[in-house]
């Protein structure tokens, strides 16, 4: 039996979501379901419509279509406040107020807040703990965003490109605070187009590429745990030939085009394999290398086209 009032198995579930600008649409039948006390990762190159869709889930943007439901309410629920914790851009901060007092004000709205100097050290901020919000610089500015929406311990948490121009010192130190919250239990949603951050962080990858989802998984199940020869050289190679002379079970495609993946047992003898077959076809290699995938050859592979 379904009760109104049992725990939401999932932190957000979004379906057939689908969300216009004039005769564009930015968000396309989005179908995705953030697990509670998971990090999920909507991943995807500029205009994918993650910021359209988070905002949807925020409760700032109406959707056109579709279903969105935020621990299991309704986005615009102001009950919503008090859990959701949102990462707003600079505009929510009066540009006079010094970075701690602004977390100390904000700490009197909820019940156990975070105590604000331990996010102000933990983000690396407590030295312009007396600054002005105007005079912090636009990194120390995003990372007093988060120390904000993250004080008043939500229970699930959106973020919007959290560590978008950081440098690698406060980058590690917003993958910190993400991890902590997560290792408390805190549902974290979060956008970037930044591969290396959503397989550090993400428990869940969703990649979505023009406002729909094109994959999902962990960043293990995506990436696969295959090694792989990859190789660029001019398109239209045949590999049904190349394939008669690797061992059996080894698969080989183009994509995109001039950009060669095979997979199999892959080794030496693979590889002598391949560069004995490209030397005889006259076929110059580049970039012949043996990794394993990363997201970012995922999503080379399902668009064609870079994340960036
Ligand atoms: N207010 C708006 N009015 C008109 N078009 C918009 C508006 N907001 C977004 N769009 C368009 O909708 C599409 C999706 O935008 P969105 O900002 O959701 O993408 P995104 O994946 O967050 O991109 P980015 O990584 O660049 O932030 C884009 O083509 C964008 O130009």
């Amino acid at each position: 039996m379904h009760s109104v009032d049992s725990a939401p198995a999932a932190a957000v579930e979004i379906r057939d979501l689908v969300k216009r600008y004039g005769r564009k649409t930015a968000v396309d039948g989005l179908t995705l379901t953030c697990r509670s006390g998971e990090v999920t990762a909507i991943l995807g190159p500029n205009g994918a419509g993650k910021t359209t869709t988070i905002e949807i889930c925020e409760g700032f943007r109406r959707p056109d279509g579709g279903l969105v439901r935020v621990l299991g309410r309704d986005p615009a629920d102001p009950s919503l406040k008090a859990r959701v914790g949102v990462m707003l851009q600079a505009g929510g901060v009066p540009p006079a107020v010094r970075a701690g007092e602004w977390l100390r004000v904000l700490s009197r709205f909820y019940a156990h807040p975070l105590p604000p100097d331990d996010l102000l050290e933990l983000l690396g901020l407590r030295e312009h703990a007396r600054t002005p919000f105007r005079r912090l610089s636009g990194g120390q500015q995003q990372r007093l965003s988060l120390a904000a929406a993250v004080i008043g311990r939500p229970e699930l948490v959106f973020l919007d490109e959290p560590t978008a121009g950081l440098d690698p010192q406060a980058r590690h130190a917003c993958w910190n605070v993400i991890t902590g919250l997560r290792d408390a239990g805190v549902s974290v949603v979060l956008t970037t187009h930044q591969m290396d951050e959503a397989e550090r962080l993400a428990d869940h990858v969703v990649i979505i590429d023009r406002g729909r989802v094109v994959a999902e998984g962990t960043p293990a199940e995506l990436t696969g745990a295959e090694r792989q020869l990859r190789f660029r050289a001019r398109p239209g190679l045949n590999l049904d030939e190349l394939l008669t002379a690797l061992p059996p079970g080894s698969t080989a495609k183009e994509s995109p085009a001039g950009h060669y993946i095979i997979e199999g047992q892959v080794g030496p003898q693979l590889l002598a394999t391949v560069t004995a077959w490209c030397a005889a076809e006259g076929v110059t290699t580049e970039d012949l290398r043996i990794e394993r995938r990363t997201l970012e050859d995922v999503f080379l592979e399902l668009t064609g086209r870079e994340l960036r």
